[in-house]
């Protein structure tokens, strides 16, 4: 199943209204035919990290497989009016997308890759007309998931090998935002979430403690606990800092003893504010104490990477990290800005590509033209380098920096690498197989092993090289050359 899967019939809608005006333009123009090729990637790593990790396609590809214009859909769009109150839409291209079909190629890196600045994780191939419609919907899935796994890579990455459980549907950017989240924070190998419905939706394993209410809803903290562990004797965790933590862990211990004379254990206790390294050793050493160094300690309270990685520092003694609002909302970079660009159309005359870019003030900020493949070199060691190759030319193993002329990189010598985009669809129909969804967190788990440890750190990490590979570099260059040229006349 899939979040997409819930706004059936159609999704063709999800889109932005510039989308189809200009399909009804390419339409009315004769060119909605004509082939070109669009490529989805971001500038810059999130988080100021080091790397990225891919999330997003299964959900992608439900959206493209679904693709189809119901007549609700079409009457929605005829009821549209312009400035002078006339129909925007057109009977004519209202019946073209009624009866359009997607019958694009879509390449694309699989879920768990990590991924650099400029690579594209999709390229799409076919009637410009499909290619552009389907430009918002893409962005919106691939941007969101891929932001929030690579944040829960950051996460579980600080919290080296201790289970982290996903918390944040509360303060997640509403019902759909928190499914999405839900699912790449498990990419990024979060173990658990506490949404129900994205356990059903993705098989994620669900996990939860208890709130303060619960507490507070009895006179005696001890008898809130009591009676919790009487109704899930061996699945109660404790939050013990409803009033005084310290006099809470004494309770629940108290509580933990009860519950042994009747043949239970005790799973753990919550601490959810105060001074989090302190309260989790003295909660360690009491529980100990008193002949009990299986009951975990979970934390929870606007916890992050940063926080997990000062906590471990402060030799925090934290088994299990609950984390929400910093997680599901990406919180310190709630956008990853991955954009989708133009990069070649079919000359109807000659039928050869013609490569397209756009110009920017800044050189970061100019599209790569091309019928881009992302090849990445590796020895036993790891990861070394990706290229950034048009499919059209034999790529020679030449990588240079395209923001820095200067920085190249020869690849002669490597043997062994691996060309990163897969066929995901062919003439509109699927031709790729989504790997389960655990299949996808131990290949994103291992991906980022590859990486050495000076890209994953998250203070100024090394810049992993991507690099265009040199025809592609030069061809790219001779275009800005020429535009340019056509800017000054
Ligand atoms: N030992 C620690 N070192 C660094 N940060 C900590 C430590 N312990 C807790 N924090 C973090 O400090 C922040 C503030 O926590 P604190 O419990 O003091 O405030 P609070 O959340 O407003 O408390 P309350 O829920 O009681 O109102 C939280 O993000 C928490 O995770
Ligand atoms: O801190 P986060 O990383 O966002 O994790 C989720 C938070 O949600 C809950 O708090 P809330 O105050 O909403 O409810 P509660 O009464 O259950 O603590 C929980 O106790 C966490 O603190
Ligand atoms: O189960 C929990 O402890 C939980 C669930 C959601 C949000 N905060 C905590």
């Amino acid at each position: 199943m899939h979040i997409t899967d819930r706004f059936r019939p159609s999704l063709a809608l999800l889109t932005d209204l510039y989308q189809l005006t200009m399909a009804q333009g390419y339409w009315k123009k004769s060119m909605a035919e004509q082939e070109a090729v669009f490529h989805l990637y971001f500038r810059k790593n999130p988080f100021s990290g080091g790397y990225t990790v891919a999330a997003g396609l299964a959900d992608a590809i439900d959206y493209l497989q679904h693709l189809k214009f119901t007549p609700e859909d079409t009457a929605y769009l005829g009821s549209l009016r312009g400035n002078r109150n006339q129909p925007l839409f057109e009977a004519g291209f209202l019946k073209y997308l009624e009866q359009m079909q997607f019958t694009c190629d879509v390449a694309a890196i699989p879920e768990g890759a990590v991924v650099f600045p400029n690579e594209p994780l999709l390229r799409i191939s076919g009637p410009i007309l499909q290619c552009q419609l389907v430009e918002t919907p893409l962005l919106n899935i691939i941007n969101f998931q891929t932001l929030v796994a690579t944040k829960a890579t950051r996460i579980v990455e600080a919290a080296q090998g201790d289970p982290v459980m996903e918390f944040g549907m509360r303060r997640a950017q509403g019902p759909d935002g928190s499914l999405s989240a839900s699912r790449a924070a498990f990419i990024g190998g979060v173990g658990a979430t506490s949404n129900l419905l994205a356990g059903q939706i993705f098989n994620i394993p669900v996990r939860g403690t208890h709130a303060h209410s619960w507490v507070m809803s009895f006179d005696e903290e001890q008898d809130a606990f009591a009676a919790y562990a009487s109704v899930f004797p061996d699945d109660s965790v404790f939050l013990v800092d409803t009033y005084n933590t310290v006099a809470g862990i004494k309770k629940a211990v108290e509580v933990a003893k009860k519950l042994r004379e009747q043949g239970h254990e005790l799973m753990g206790i919550r601490l959810d504010s105060g001074d989090l390294a302190y309260l989790s050793k003295e909660g360690r050493r009491l529980f100990d104490e008193a002949g009990f160094p299986k009951v975990s300690i979970v934390a929870s309270n606007d916890l992050d990477e940063y926080l997990i990685q000062s906590l471990k520092l402060q030799g925090a003694r934290i088994d299990t990290w609950g984390i929400g609002t910093k997680l599901v909302t990406a919180y310190d970079q709630p956008a990853l800005g991955g954009v989708y660009k133009l990069a070649a159309l079919r000359n109807t005359s000659t039928g050869q590509w013609e490569y397209k870019l756009k110009l920017s003030e800044q050189l970061a900020k100019i599209s790569t033209p091309g019928i881009q493949q992302v090849r990445r070199f590796y020895n036993e060691e790891g990861f070394i380098a990706d290229m950034i190759y048009s499919e059209e030319t034999s790529p020679t193993y030449t990588l240079i920096d395209p923001n820095d002329v200067t920085r190249r990189k020869i690849m002669a010598d490597a043997t062994n690498f691996q060309d990163l985009l897969v066929p995901v669809f062919h003439q509109g129909q699927v031709v790729y197989q989504n790997p389960d969804l655990r299949a996808i967190q131990q290949y994103a788990r291992h991906q980022v092993q590859q990486l050495h440890e000076t890209t994953r750190r998250f203070l100024n990490p090394h810049v992993y090289p991507v690099g265009l590979e040199s025809h592609l570099f030069h061809q790219k260059l001779e275009i800005i050359l020429k535009l340019r040229q056509g800017e000054k006349a």
